[in-house]
């Protein structure tokens, strides 16, 4: 609604190959060198480095020339730093899609990095620095793609956005929000989206010997939620039998004693299990396949490894303890901040409640600061066409990887901000990821292989080419 309304002029556009001269994977890879060299960082919803993400929104005019100057594209800065494109499809009786990303990164202190984390440097056929895995590789690599493909004087038929928030790491309300209600002034829905969020893993589960692709269809929900305990200050030479930070020690501890419940079952998790049991050596391909006898001890195995537990259950995580104002004062207040990550089959007030009951002190006061629900799960089925696009571009630009799973992304992306528009909400990153390499994301030498990153161009270069295909149903593989 609201695209090129012109109702003419949509032939098929024939298919361009993607093939990349040396020049250009050149220029790609320098391209992305660059913007990593750009300090975006967030440290907090406040604190934003304006001056990098001025400069960001100058690099990408220089480097992606074709996508600013070409007539069917308009551009627009939102809240000042982010960016929104609408590229207008010859066809518009077809629903438009949209591409996320965004600009900011975590901040990244040179301690314990290889190299400068802001230098981009390339060693060993890898792009070192903070945002090459989270998340300037999508976005560099969609405006690379576009680019590439309008020097191919290819011409959409599907119209669809391209979404660049700018604080993503902090919150996303001046960024993606802005965009988002923009958006919704105009009146768009969308056919679907596709943002950061999962990855193809390799070495997650254990005995799964090949990689497998998960597509994200939800996203935990979150609470942040800091206790406080006020007690009377006094002199530390004759101190109560409790104090603020003790009793505040004792709650907060006995929160990351008690873990939530496990909900395995209760969201896609389950689903992706059943869909690789047959990638399992037996006797686990058996039990993946019956886990409606062996769901029980499934759902204990998961609990040992901490990311398949995050999968299983809301985590509890204690990240923030300020207490005290002098080394001989008994503190008035002690505050602790815990950061839940809500499971798919839990709200937001069924967690608040587990969490007081655990506690169980009536002189911890609870203060929420923020939280959400988990969102809801996106389509997955044959008629889910952000998702049988993405399986149908995963099997052909990795036709070694055998299983296109539905999962749950642990963390929280943009795509938030963006349920109104549509029920197909998709995470998913074309790039190989290891649990070393998961480590480095918001940890140390982040990197992404030269390789990896053209692959990832590539990938969204046959995605808009895909998109803008007749929808043909798709040939599963492995299905049980
Ligand atoms: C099937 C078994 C293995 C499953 C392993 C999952 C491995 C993890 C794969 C991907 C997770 C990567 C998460 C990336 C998205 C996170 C984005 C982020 O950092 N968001 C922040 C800020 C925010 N938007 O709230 C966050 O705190 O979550
Ligand atoms: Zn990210
Ligand atoms: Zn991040």
């Amino acid at each position: 609604k609201g695209l090129r309304g012109k109702g003419k002029g949509h032939q098929r556009a024939p298919r361009i190959p993607s093939q990349f001269s040396q020049e250009e994977r050149v220029a790609m890879k320098e391209a992305l060198k660059g913007a990593v060299q750009i300090p975006t960082v967030s440290f907090s919803p406040e604190e934003l480095n304006t001056t990098a993400l001025a400069q960001f929104g100058e690099y990408i005019h220089k480097v992606f020339p074709t996508v600013f100057k070409t007539s069917f594209i308009q551009h627009e800065a939102v809240g000042e730093y982010s960016h929104l494109f609408t590229v207008q499809g010859s066809d518009p009786s077809l629903q438009p899609y949209m591409l996320l990303a965004h600009i900011d990164v975590v901040p990244a202190p040179d301690e314990g990095w290889d190299v400068p984390p802001f230098s981009g440097l390339e060693s060993d056929g890898f792009i070192y620095g903070r945002g090459t895995l989270d998340n300037k590789n999508s976005l560099m690599a969609i405006l690379q793609a576009l680019e590439l493909l309008l020097i191919r004087n290819y011409i959409p038929r599907r119209s669809f956005f391209i979404a660049l928030g700018h604080d993503e790491e902090v919150s996303g309300v001046k960024g993606a929000q802005k965009i988002s209600a923009l958006l919704q002034a105009r009146g768009i829905q969308l056919a679907f989206i596709v943002d950061e969020g999962s990855f193809i893993l390799d070495g997650f589960i254990p005995n799964l010997q090949k990689p497998f692709a998960m597509v994200s269809v939800s996203e935990k929900g979150a609470i942040d939620l800091m206790l406080q305990v006020n007690m009377t200050p006094g002199h530390s030479s004759a101190p109560p039998k409790e104090t603020s930070i003790g009793i505040l020690a004792a709650a907060v501890s006995r929160l990351e004693q008690t873990p939530m419940p496990n909900m395995f079952g209760g969201g896609p998790f389950k689903m992706a299990l059943q869909q690789l049991a047959n990638e399992f050596p037996f006797p686990t391909n058996i039990v993946l396949s019956n886990l409606w006898l062996f769901q029980p001890l499934v759902s204990r195995l998961m609990e040992r490894n901490y990311i398949t537990n995050a999968l299983v259950r809301t985590t509890t995580a204690l990240t923030m303890f300020n207490a005290g104002v002098k080394v001989n004062v008994i503190p008035p207040v002690a505050q602790a901040t815990v950061n839940f990550r809500i499971h798919p089959a839990q709200t937001v007030q069924e967690v608040l409640k587990l969490a007081k009951d655990i506690v169980a002190d009536d002189r911890i006061q609870f203060h929420v600061l923020n939280a959400f629900d988990p969102l809801p799960v996106s389509p997955s089925d044959d008629q889910a066409l952000g998702y049988q696009l993405l399986r149908q571009t995963i099997q052909s630009v990795f036709p070694e990887v055998n299983i296109v799973a539905p999962g749950t992304c642990i963390g929280n992306t943009d795509s938030r901000h963006y349920t109104n528009f549509t029920t197909g909400i998709y995470r998913f990153n074309p790039i190989y990821l290891q649990p070393q390499s998961f480590s480095s994301i918001h940890g140390i030498n982040e990197k992404i292989s030269v390789q990896a990153y053209e692959t990832q161009v590539k990938f969204i270069f046959e995605f808009l080419q895909n998109a803008d295909a007749d929808p043909r149903p798709v040939p599963h593989l492995h299905e049980l």
